[in-house]
């Protein structure tokens, strides 16, 4: 694991809404999450808990009707922190820089270069009437640009300016027909680094012809192109079959171990999580209710939710068993049908009468690890409980029980990790 407390991502009280005709979505909510410079953070959920929300948010890349209505969101970098810093000293602490009070030219910037994003579906990634290898050349032409800008330690010895305008002109698009030759090597040499055989070939080919992991090869070739320091990966295997995601997992594993980049890997799956994570926050309804460690989450938890997410994994050992979903729904995200309680109440096993106010965050037993409820303070007893009927005619009616495909598409025999029950053999 990495060195405590180098922090490269900082976000704190992040909210993002959606303002919609039904009425404004919390998808977000008064988030704290602190990723370490090299590690993999893992947030996993049900569907609907806010995950996609906040990758997007961490990229800048959330779009009308939702906005970011609150937070801060800390990106290390010393020499980003000293070009913003004559312009905007608030948004620069040390060398960390708010990126929420930036333009929106200069965080545009910084995607592809210091973060970039894959998804679940690399289909919406490329153009299907180009070629793959064109393609990745020019995410390398930008890259390349970037790297001639004001940040590089190069350009500041050759004493160029450090300014905001520098950093948004360096990475303006470019025009293919500019595309170096050299940045075309390049583009089949990601190729190989992803793994796809016969990289001179496929460069020639367009998405189409590509399988579907193939294709999530070349996104992920796109993703590394401009050499970002954080990688973000919003379900990156779910579309694909087992083998392939297995395969897919261990590629971004060696990616991460050569390159050192951080990566935030969202997924619902408990399984990728055991697999890849150092550590992890756990969703739900907007909010990390539950974060620490891989020990923390799966052998020491505290909360209610996380304990249902475990019990609905699959397990090998007990294979031909039902799964057990979690009963009940996932809370409704408008502002006005959100009661001021936990949020997970009303499915809880162990709900109190304290769990009718919103819980803080707890802290439960060294830095790592927090969640939102009161069992890290209290013993659960029986004689509090809320009774069953009490959240009866509290929202929608329940239809019964939660699809266990939201948590867990794949049935137990084709599981590819076992390491959440075999005691976590494979984790790191
Ligand atoms: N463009 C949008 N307009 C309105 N609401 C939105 C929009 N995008 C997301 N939301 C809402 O934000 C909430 C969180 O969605 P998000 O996509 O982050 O969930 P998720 O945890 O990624 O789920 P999944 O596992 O299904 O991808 C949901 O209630 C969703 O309806
Ligand atoms: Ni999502």
């Amino acid at each position: 694991m990495s060195n405590v407390s180098e922090d490269i991502l900082r976000v704190h009280g992040l909210s993002t809404r959606y303002f919609t005709d039904d009425g404004q979505v919390n998808a977000v909510s008064d988030l704290d999450v602190r990723i370490e410079q090299g590690e993999v953070f893992g947030i996993v959920g049900e569907s609907g808990s806010g995950k996609s929300v906040t990758a997007r948010s961490i990229m800048g890349l959330i779009e009308s009707p939702g906005r970011i209505t609150d937070g801060e969101i800390w990106y290390r970098d010393a020499n980003l922190a000293e070009a913003v810093r004559d312009d905007q000293p608030d948004a620069v602490d040390g060398d960390q820089v708010d990126l929420q009070q930036l333009p929106e030219g200069i965080r545009r910037s910084l995607r592809g270069t210091s973060f970039s994003m894959i998804f679940q579906d690399p289909e919406s990634s490329f153009n299907p009437s180009l070629t793959v290898g064109e393609q990745l050349a020019e995410a390398v032409e930008v890259q390349r640009r970037a790297s001639a800008n004001p940040r590089s330690t190069k350009a500041r010895t050759r004493g160029s300016a450090y300014s905001l305008t520098n950093y948004a002109l360096s990475t303006v698009l470019p025009s293919r027909k500019y595309v170096s030759e050299s940045s075309r090597e390049r583009a089949v040499e990601l190729l190989e680094l992803v793994g796809i055989p016969d990289p001179v070939e496929r460069a020639e080919e367009y998405p189409h012809e590509y399988s579907g992991g193939m294709l999530q090869r070349a996104m992920i070739a796109q993703a590394l192109a401009g050499e970002p320091d954080v990688l973000v990966a919003d379900e990156p295997t779910t579309a694909l079959d087992v083998t392939i995601q297995a395969q897919i997992l261990d590629l971004l594993d060696e990616l991460q171990t050569q390159t050192e980049m951080t990566i935030l890997l969202i997924t619902h799956n408990l399984g990728v999580i055991a697999r890849m994570c150092d550590r992890v926050g756990v969703m739900y309804a907007g909010e990390i209710v539950e974060r620490g460690t891989l020990e923390d989450i799966f052998d020491d938890h505290v909360h209610p939710y996380t304990r249902g997410l475990l019990g609905s994994i699959p397990d090998i050992e007990r294979a031909g068993q039902r799964l057990q979903p979690i009963p009940g729904n996932v809370p409704s995200l408008l502002d006005h049908e959100m009661a001021n309680r936990c949020y997970f109440a009303d499915r809880c096993p162990k709900a109190m009468e304290a769990c009718l106010s919103h819980p803080p965050e707890l802290d439960v037993d060294d830095e790592h690890h927090a969640v939102r409820c009161v069992l890290a303070e209290t013993e659960y007893e029986e004689s509090r409980a809320v009774p069953d009927e009490y959240f009866e005619d509290d929202g929608p009616v329940t239809d019964g029980r939660v699809d266990p495909a939201d948590l867990e598409e794949r049935p137990a025999e084709q599981e590819p990790t076992a390491a959440v029950e075999d005691g976590g053999g494979e984790r790191r």
